[in-house]
């Protein structure tokens, strides 16, 4: 498991600051395979995970569903034949939020299991 999904999600309140481009430079690393998107002015994280057929998509989609779940952080999910696109935001802050990177990353040790 990388370092950043080990590490705890704050409970996130409405006035905590997005990420800085500095910490955006420290945390990006650990999660290459994701690009930084921006959506109606909203930084977020995401990445598409491709898979044999549709079956195989929607386990993936419940397991990262689960994973949203236990964290109380939920990704916007799009479900596809044998693609899902995650992307991560934190939406009482409108952007990224340091919780968005370990999700990501946690998100990524599903593949590698
Ligand atoms: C009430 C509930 O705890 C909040 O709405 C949580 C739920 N999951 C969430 N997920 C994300 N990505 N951002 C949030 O601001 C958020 N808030």
């Amino acid at each position: 498991m990388s370092e950043l999904a080990h590490q705890q999600c704050i409970a996130c309140r409405r006035d905590a600051p997005r990420v800085s481009v500095e910490e955006i430079n420290e945390l990006k690393p650990a999660i290459p395979e994701w690009q930084l998107v921006e959506r109606h002015g909203i930084q977020q994280l995401e990445r598409l995970y491709t898979f044999s057929d549709f079956r195989q998509a929607l386990e993936f989609t419940c397991r990262v569903g689960e994973l949203a779940e236990q964290a109380g952080h939920h990704p916007a999910l799009l479900t596809e034949w044998g693609r899902v696109t995650v992307t991560w935001w934190t939406h009482k802050i409108h952007g990224l939020h340091r919780n968005d990177f370990i999700m990501a990353a946690r998100t990524d040790e599903l593949i590698e299991r």
